[in-house]
């Protein structure tokens, strides 16, 4: 189960910290080949790398599918090689969202076939969208509230929706016992405080600090003291010099956020 794991990974690694692999090969150096073969080895480097100083992984499935079915065949193994060698949880960055039997289909596509403990879902069709992933055991969603992208105004800040989704989320997620998460973006911190008002004890994925420009202060500013958060940095660790300092100092910076 997701909620158990990354209460378990947060206290063992003391971290909040989540990396994500966004492995895209057109920023590959030249020590890896810009090509599936290439995805797993570069994964496998930033997995040696960063293990100690994360709560989980996020590859975005983006990255994988691009490069067809071998892309996903590396996919595949990066997960093997996670579950392998840590106990750390993976969470799909897929922002899926259809009508039941095609949700169905991706929930088995993500539960019993890759056997991930998270995807990303997008709630945009409706409340009944998300059943069939969290009726499956051993699943968990994360849904999109208030993504990190300035198109969040178009739609999720206009007239609150966000919010609305948020508030009837949590009720779900008291009726399936943790099995339900939100995306909060952190570029949009102004808004944050009022979430944590609205969304009883769900994990909070947050992305957009590092390469997005989301700034650390003001998001634990508006988290003020909020504890169930994983917060995302993708191209900002993996595409660094020093994947293993960045990773390090990152958590170091969070922890000191979150007054450790
Ligand atoms: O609101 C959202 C939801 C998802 N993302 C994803 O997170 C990472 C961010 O990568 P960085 O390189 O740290 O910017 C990426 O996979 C996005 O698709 C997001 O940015 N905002």
């Amino acid at each position: 189960m997701f909620y158990e794991k990354y209460l378990k990974m947060r206290e063992k690694n003391n971290s909040v910290l989540i990396v994500g692999l966004d492995s895209d090969t057109n920023k590959f150096n030249s020590k890896f080949s810009k090509d599936a073969i290439g995805i797993f080895e570069f994964n496998k480097y930033i997995i040696e790398q960063t293990n100690e100083y994360v709560c989980g992984y996020k590859p975005n499935i983006a990255f994988y599918e691009k490069h067809g079915y071998k892309g996903i065949q590396a996919l595949e193994k990066t997960v093997e090689y996670i579950k392998k060698y840590t106990e750390l949880p993976i969470i799909i960055d897929a922002k899926r969202g259809d009508i039941g039997n095609t949700a169905a289909a991706y929930a088995e596509a993500f539960f019993k076939y890759l056997k991930v403990d998270s995807i990303t879902i997008n709630p945009y069709m409706g409340m009944e969208t998300i059943n069939p992933y969290i009726e499956l055991e051993n699943s968990h969603v994360f849904v999109l509230g208030l993504t990190s992208n300035k198109g969040a105004k178009d739609f999720e800040l206009e007239n609150d929706l966000y919010l609305k989704v948020i508030k009837n989320v949590n009720e779900y997620n008291k009726k399936f016992k943790d099995k339900i998460g939100i995306v909060v973006g952190a570029t949009n911190d102004e808004h944050i405080e009022k979430i944590t008002k609205n969304s009883g004890n769900m994990v909070y994925l947050i992305p957009g600090i590092g390469a997005q420009g989301g700034s650390i202060e003001k998001l634990f500013k508006g988290l003020n003291g909020y504890k169930n958060i994983v917060i995302n940095s993708s191209r900002g660790i993996i595409f660094s010099e020093d994947p293993k300092k960045s990773a390090k100092e990152l958590k170091e910076n969070l922890n000191k956020a979150r007054g450790l």
